[in-house]
């Protein structure tokens, strides 16, 4: 403490009136309930909700935890005084903890849980974390070391040229210190150190060179323009052409890729070399997501249509009125244009925009059709970042940067004023987080944090997801259409091509009907390209003995492997298991086995028999696993070096080509048939999604859809693009069902690695809750899958109305029965997984 902070307490009267003597600290570990501390007298005035705080655990050791309430009631209970205070600001705003609270009632998870979730692992310190050198750390003497560095971090510096990696604790021991974090802080901030787990999420950001005038020449002022030229002088014509294209480059945008100046100028790196020794320009780099090189045309500021337009001004309209808005607008009407006018607004404001997206990595085109737009005024937040960019940017929204773009995690970061929440493609299922806890929908989260920071809030899809279009039916949310494609361009036209029929003709050629294979030769010689989709990875989903039927199955979960031809052997899409193929049937010895059914793999392998000179890519997790993979897949898509796209859902999102004249679903059956009550609204939304992948800038597109049930409804109102029907009739079902969104779903999951103990806790559990909730609750039932990763699971369902009260109700009973069952003996290894709202 300084002498005049100490003159300052002596002069309030001493400590003695100091508020504050104990702290509720959240920490990052799924605990039911918040601990407290007490505060030593020395801490007091550093104190204040949301820094994060030091403390010892039990005997798992120190941990940051943060600072949730201050306060002078003293608990039951023995407290242990906190160790040291570690920000001078708090590092979670309010609204923060309000979104946490929420999340944690509504989802019945802790805010341990939601913590960890949100902060970025170098804002979680804990005592086993561990400390490496940094990357490009160069190792110095001793000497040197301690002339630079205080006493204690050249120490720790020392130790770690000599041991490669220290834990915290390590640090504590060696140093005798009671309290490390600070010191550890420091030295992370010096970057000098990093955290291990970054490591294994290394992220290496990509360099990219831009081009700027060198100083003094500016742009914007012509006659340092004109003294530019007068250096270059009048003969070095490809040397003025280039100043000229970058003249050009720079009014269209703010900063020039050299990338671009070359294609511009049409020059190479030697020229540009001379006008850098010139002093004409100079390079920079920066760093960019490595979502960023799609290199489409630029996205410059278009006008909005007419139809566009009126969506706009009725967005702004409702928004004034405080109303959630639903904007319905069919696939390829330029619902991306209608976001950016409205981000332009707030930002325009100074306010801040969230821009959600289902999957980052899946919507690379747009987010670099957005970095384009908005320059640096975008962050862009995602799981692949390592360590230092998260905090970097979780520091940047607290400070408050325009626009982050991000998958739903982005939700968590600490926006300081945000004004609009925009939520794309938002029926897709990856918005609810699965696993681990907090297991929330961004969607639905967004809705309320939306109200939370009195922000506005739009979502946005071609086929909205039913909870949101009830809500928009019931005048929740205010529903704005786009019911054209930009440019005046039809749907493109579908068509069912029934394959018991082409089967009875003789017409199927493998997993192809004679119809599909005219299409793509056809499409291929007018120069066009194709989609095939297939949702289902791999060569084939089983591998059979054809006397017995038995088929191989996974060690560890209830579910048949997958032939993957490529590495020839059998995996598990549930828990990475694999095996080598088996030489004869498990069961019955016979050596006669076959596979049945076909993934993406299959189909790429077979259609090359069918059309040999055509350059066919398979787009799934299995070809993009690699760094950029889906990203250089796409950009090459793009620039037509691939003919015919196979892929998995992936190819479904967002994407946005000029070129694509057919579109084909090799199997719709599969997801008809899904056992989920969400399937006919899930095989909806991928069949018209990736319908709408045709035909969307030069004339209309054409989809082909092979069925066996070629006379689904479902399939029947994807054809007519009769977004209305579906949603009636479907709607009407799930009423009369009781089912979402006429209805709340809770799933509680039992998991055990032993099936007798497992069934004991479903029953006990099912039985407390029937008791208590009535008929409402349903099971327990073996999911359809019954085994994943050793455990064995059991489901209960509970039915809810849509009334708080009874949810309420419902939420006490569940937390109830969950305490009762980490009490009873002979449970342990029981695992109960809560899941409000699962998808
Ligand atoms: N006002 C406009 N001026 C020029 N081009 C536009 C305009 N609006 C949209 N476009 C173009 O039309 C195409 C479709 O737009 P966009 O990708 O935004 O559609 P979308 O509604 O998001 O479709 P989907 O739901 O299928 O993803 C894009 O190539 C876009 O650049
Ligand atoms: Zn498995």
């Amino acid at each position: 403490m300084s002498a005049s902070s100490l003159l300052d307490l002596f002069e309030s009267g001493g400590g003695a009136e100091k508020k504050g003597t104990y702290v509720e600290v959240v920490l990052p570990l799924p605990l039911a309930k918040l601990y407290t501390y007490s505060v030593p007298f020395h801490l007091k005035e550093w104190l204040q909700k949301g820094v994060r705080v030091e403390v010892q655990l039990g005997r798992q050791g120190r941990y940051a935890g943060l600072v949730y309430s201050i306060t002078e009631e003293k608990p039951a209970y023995q407290t242990r005084p906190i160790i040291s205070v570690l920000d001078d600001f708090p590092v979670v705003t309010e609204e923060q903890f309000r979104l946490w609270e929420w999340m944690s009632t509504y989802y019945l998870c802790s805010m341990g849980e939601l913590m960890a979730a949100a902060l970025p692992a170098g804002l979680k310190l804990a005592g086993e974390s561990k400390l490496l050198l940094a990357e490009n750390y160069e190792a110095k003497p001793w000497m040197q070391l301690h002339q630079e560095l205080p006493g204690d971090e050249a120490l720790v510096i020392e130790q770690l040229q000599k041991k490669r990696e220290l834990s915290l604790s390590d640090i504590q021991r060696m140093l005798k210190l009671k309290s490390v974090h600070k010191l550890v802080k420091s030295l992370l901030d010096k970057q000098l150190v990093q955290l291990k787990e970054e490591l294994q999420e290394r992220y290496k950001p990509k360099m990219e060179d831009w081009v700027a005038l060198a100083p003094p020449y500016e742009l914007n002022n012509p006659s340092s323009i004109k003294e530019a030229f007068d250096v270059i002088g009048s003969r070095a014509h490809k040397q003025i052409d280039t100043l000229m294209a970058f003249m050009q480059l720079g009014r269209e945008q703010k900063e020039v890729r050299k990338k671009e100046l070359y294609e511009r100028a049409k020059i190479d790196s030697a020229l540009l070399k001379k006008l850098v020794d010139k002093g004409i320009f100079s390079i920079y780099q920066k760093e960019l997501s490595r979502l960023d090189d799609y290199d489409g045309e630029a996205e410059g500021n278009y006008a909005l249509s007419e139809q566009q337009q009126q969506a706009y001004e009725s967005c702004l309209q409702h928004f004034a009125d405080k109303k959630a808005v639903l904007l319905h607008g069919v696939t390829g009407s330029g619902k991306t244009q209608v976001f950016v006018e409205l981000m332009e607004h707030y930002i325009g404001q100074g306010q801040q925009v969230l821009y959600l997206l289902p999957e980052i990595a899946l919507t690379a085109q747009i987010v670099g059709r957005l970095q384009k737009h908005f320059g640096d005024q975008i962050l862009v937040y995602h799981s692949k970042f390592n360590n230092n960019e998260r905090v970097e940017i979780w520091r940047a929204v607290q400070e408050g940067v325009p626009i982050i773009l991000g998958a739903r995690s982005a939700l968590l970061l600490p926006f300081q004023s945000l004004g609009l929440i925009l939520v794309d493609e938002e029926h897709d299922p990856s918005y609810k987080q699965q696993d681990p806890a907090p297991r929330y929908n961004a969607r639905d989260t967004a809705v309320f944090m939306a109200h939370l920071h009195g922000a506005n809030i739009l979502l946005g899809s071609a086929t909205p997801s039913l909870e949101s279009y009830q809500n928009a039916l019931e005048e929740k949310y205010a529903l704005v259409q786009l019911d054209q494609r930009f440019g005046g361009l039809a749907l493109p036209k579908i068509e069912i091509v029934d394959l018991g029929e082409q089967q009875r003709e003789k017409r199927m050629h493998g997993i192809f009907s004679g119809h599909l294979l005219d299409a793509l030769k056809e499409t291929l010689a007018n120069g066009e390209q194709a989609i095939l989709f297939q949702n289902r990875r791999g060569y084939a989903p089983l591998y059979r003995c054809k006397s017995c039927g038995w088929t191989t199955e996974c060690k560890d979960c209830d579910v048949s492997l997958t032939y993957h031809k490529y590495s020839n052997n059998l995996r598990c899409h549930y828990c990475g298991y694999q095996r080598s193929l088996p030489k004869s049937c498990d069961a019955c010895g016979s050596h006669e086995l076959e596979i049945i059914g076909f993934g993406t793999e299959k189909i790429e392998d077979e259609l090359q028999i069918f059309l040999p000179d055509a350059r066919l890519e398979r787009m799934d997790w299995d070809t993009v696993r690699g760094k950029n993979g889906h990203d250089r897949l796409i950009n090459r898509f793009a620039d037509g070096q691939i003919d015919v796209l196979i892929g998995t859902q992936m190819v479904t999102k967002g994407l946005d080509f000029d070129n694509v004249g057919l579109v084909a679903v090799l199997s719709a059956d599969q997801m008809l048939q899904f056992p989920d009550f969400r399937a006919n609204e899930r095989a909806f939304q991928l069949m018209t999604q990736v319908a709408g992948r045709a035909g969307r800038k030069k004339k209309q597109g054409r989809v082909l859809i092979q069925a066996y049930q070629a006379e689904h409804e479902i399939l029947r109102e994807v054809l007519q693009h009769n977004f209305q029907q579906f949603q009636q009739r479907e709607l009407a079902e799930r009423r009369s069902f009781k089912y979402p969104p006429f209805q709340r779903l809770i799933k509680i999951q039992f998991k055990h690695k032993k099936r007798d103990q497992l069934l004991m806790a479903a029953e006990w559990g099912a039985k407390f809750l029937q008791s208590r909730l009535g008929d409402r609750v349903l099971g327990p039932a073996e999911p359809s899958i019954s085994r994943v990763r050793t455990y064995y699971l059991m489901d209960l369902l509970i039915k809810l109305g849509r009334g708080g009260k009874s949810l309420r109700a419902a939420k006490d009973k569940i937390r109830d029965m969950q305490e009762l069952l980490r009490q009873k003996d002979g449970l342990s290894g029981l695992r109960v997984v809560i899941d409000v709202d699962p998808y």
